[in-house]
């Protein structure tokens, strides 16, 4: 029978904020690239069929070497320019599989994710199109616009969203092909693409973890070697 779910891994990032040389999903921590732990999340996951990795431009024969040891790795494909870009080149990929297929995007620069979390989003999936995973804000956020504050959001209402993002096939699909349309589309996520272009459709929110954390300044990758020697055997 064919894939119900697919955990697709976006590694087509440059790491530009890291200023590793190289991306930063190829660096090590615990011994071995943060790629790897992503990848191997979903491969151990039992309720993920496949995972597509989507590599940066010019590095896909080391995302190669590092996905292909996993058994449920089923395509290493190049990403684009954008975050965006690269979930576009996913769904290209799966274009022809059923709208009911379950696809989770995952950020390669999260090597922490655990099974409770990708539970959760399947979980949420079995009767809903759309779902992501947040975390409640510890800090108070403001919005600034030319230096002063324009709004404070009441801390209490907000979440930082982390990854994976799971949909329903189709409806990722669908949310896309209006984007694409769209000569103004800017998002820093895919729940971003469909909350703007599909406003109907209910995006559920269940809990992430704190150790999911999104590899992304040199600091990060501090804690990162932390997390990994805590996980150690
Ligand atoms: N063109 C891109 C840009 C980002 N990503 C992926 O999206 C995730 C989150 O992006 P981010 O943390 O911003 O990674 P980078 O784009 O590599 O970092 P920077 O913005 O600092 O360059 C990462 O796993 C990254 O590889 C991607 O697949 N394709
Ligand atoms: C998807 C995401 O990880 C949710 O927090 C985040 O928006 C990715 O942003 P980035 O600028 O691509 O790191």
């Amino acid at each position: 029978m064919a894939t119900r779910t697919v955990a697709v891994v976006l590694a087509g990032g440059v790491g530009e904020r890291m200023g590793a040389g190289r991306p930063k999903q190829l660096m090590e921590v615990g011994g071995r690239p943060i790629l790897a732990h992503a990848v191997h999340a979903f491969d151990a996951h039992p309720g993920i069929g496949e995972v597509v990795v989507v590599m940066a431009p010019g590095h896909l024969r080391e995302a190669a070497a590092i996905a292909a040891p996993f058994g449920k790795t089923a395509a290493v494909i190049e990403g684009g320019a954008t975050r965006t870009a690269s979930t576009v080149a996913a769904l290209r990929l799966l274009e022809d599989r059923p709208d009911d297929v379950r696809v989770l995007f995952h950020d390669a620069a999260r090597p922490f994710v655990d099974r409770p979390v990708i539970d959760r989003v399947l979980d949420a999936l079995d009767d809903g199109e759309a779902v992501a995973v947040g975390v409640p804000s510890s800090d108070t956020i403001v919005v600034v616009e030319d230096g002063t504050v324009a709004s404070m959001p009441p801390r209490e209402t907000l979440t930082r969203f982390q990854t994976p993002q799971g949909f329903r096939l189709g409806t990722i699909r669908k949310a896309y092909e209006l984007a694409l349309a769209d000569p103004g589309l800017r998002a820093t996520d895919d729940c971003g693409i469909v909350h703007r272009y599909l406003p109907d459709v209910p995006i559920r929110v269940v809990a992430g973890s704190e150790r999911n954390l999104k590899v992304t300044q040199p600091l990060d990758a501090v804690i990162a070697e932390h997390l990994a020697s805590e996980e150690a055997p």
